[in-house]
């Protein structure tokens, strides 16, 4: 079985190019960087450490392929393959889509059969929205023929994969744990044959848990984190501030998910605390700025911040107020070398808070959040 991955990063590599060849997949990587595909292509195995433990995997059964500078290639390789996933970040997968959309347009020309395109990116409805930037490059017919065989079912993945500087290129260490769990409904043919996948029928449960349990958690030490001068996950769960306002928000995100899935209490409690214990690997060592990177769309409208802050002032009638001290903190986030940081704080100091709040987030001006997360911001500031 082929598989053409997009994204030969730290989830690419360190999660879904394991769990591939694992079930007996033959990938192809597809990226931009030269390093890694040249590694990838010299070498065609990897490693992946397990933190914590004397563990550690071979990858096989690999190769690598620039997106730019060989397209034919790619084109040919998406033809043939029985599987299309990406882990490229959320803003660049309207950039692989029309390259993709060749591969697809070339595979139904060829009659290749049916395929599936899964997106492992942190967002809600990722493969959707990869369907969406697709079907900008394809005419009529041929979005049809396309849209006949290939399925875009969405995913929620859940593995933490910090930045590293390995000697080795190829090398990543990753937690232990790992959650791939892949909606049924838009599959075309069989399910890909992946160890380690969990099929639903729905998965906005999923999704919702995973993403307002654990990135919404995470970012409290981020943001949180960066705002009392911590430069590491670690450093700031040690900060008794910053533990008590995870907590708090968890709560709140906790709240939420108990009402709208009727989650069992007590088990969600144990799975807010694992992904405490999860954060507090001490094998781990994770920047708050990466935890932290793009604020912009952290704080959009669908995003582990504004949903589920939105949600517990609709549905509990009551004030999320740890979630805007998080939301607040976001705002602060003044970290130069990322770019969404500096243009919230530009927008900040040209446009003022509200107007800056409500671009960003999609509130109603008048939404009493806006009121909530601006008091925080003033005090936080002071
Ligand atoms: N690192 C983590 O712990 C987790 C990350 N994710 C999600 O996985 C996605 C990737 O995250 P990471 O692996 O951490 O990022 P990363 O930055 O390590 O990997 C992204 C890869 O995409 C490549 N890329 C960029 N533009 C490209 C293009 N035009 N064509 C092909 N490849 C391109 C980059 O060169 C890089 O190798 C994100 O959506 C993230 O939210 C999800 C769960 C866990
Ligand atoms: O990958 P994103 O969406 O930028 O956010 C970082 C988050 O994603 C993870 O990398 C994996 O879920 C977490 O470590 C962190 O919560």
């Amino acid at each position: 079985m082929k598989a053409v991955h997009f994204g030969a990063g730290n989830i690419g590599r360190g999660f879904i190019g394991a769990l591939l060849d694992q079930s007996g997949f033959e990938t192809i990587f597809v990226d931009v960087n030269e390093t890694l595909i040249n590694q990838l292509n010299e070498r065609r195995s990897y490693t992946v450490e397990l933190a914590g433990s004397a563990e550690s995997l071979e990858v096989h059964h690999v190769s690598g392929l620039n997106s730019i500078q060989q397209e034919a290639a790619v084109i040919e390789a998406i033809a043939e393959a029985d599987l299309i996933t990406t882990a490229v970040g959320p803003h660049i997968l309207s950039v692989i889509s029309g390259l993709l959309a060749k591969g697809l347009k070339q595979r139904s020309q060829n009659n290749g059969g049916s395929v599936n395109v899964i997106a492992c990116e942190n967002m809600i409805g990722g493969s959707e929205s990869l369907k969406a930037s697709v079907l900008e490059h394809l005419e009529g017919d041929e979005a049809d023929a396309v849209l006949a065989e290939t399925g875009f079912p969405n995913a929620a993945v859940d593995r933490i994969v910090p930045d590293q500087f390995n000697e080795d290129p190829l090398a990543v260490k990753v937690e232990p744990y790992y959650e791939w769990v892949v909606e049924t409904p838009p599959i075309k043919g069989e399910r890909p044959a992946v160890e380690g996948i969990t099929y639903v029928s729905d998965l906005t449960p999923y999704i919702e848990r995973k993403l307002f349990t654990v990135n919404t958690g995470h970012a409290v030490p981020a943001y949180l984190g960066y705002y009392y001068g911590h430069k590491t996950i670690m450093e700031a769960m040690n900060d008794p501030k910053v533990k008590d306002v995870l907590r708090g928000t968890l709560a709140e995100t906790g709240a939420v998910l108990v009402e709208k899935y009727g989650f069992d209490k007590e088990t969600h409690q144990a799975y807010a605390d694992k992904i405490i214990e999860r954060f507090e690997n001490p094998d781990l060592s994770d920047e708050v700025t990466r935890v932290g990177r793009a604020p912009k769309r952290k704080l959009g409208p669908k995003d582990r911040l504004i949903r589920p802050a939105f949600e517990y002032a609709e549905r509990m009638n009551e004030e999320p107020s740890h979630l805007a001290e998080v939301i607040a903190a976001a705002l602060l986030y003044d970290y130069k070398e990322d770019p969404e940081a500096a243009e919230i704080q530009e927008e900040l100091k040209n446009d003022g808070f509200q107007a800056t709040l409500v671009r960003v987030s999609g509130l109603d001006a008048g939404h009493p959040l806006v009121q909530l997360v601006e008091q925080k911001y003033n005090q936080m500031k002071a």
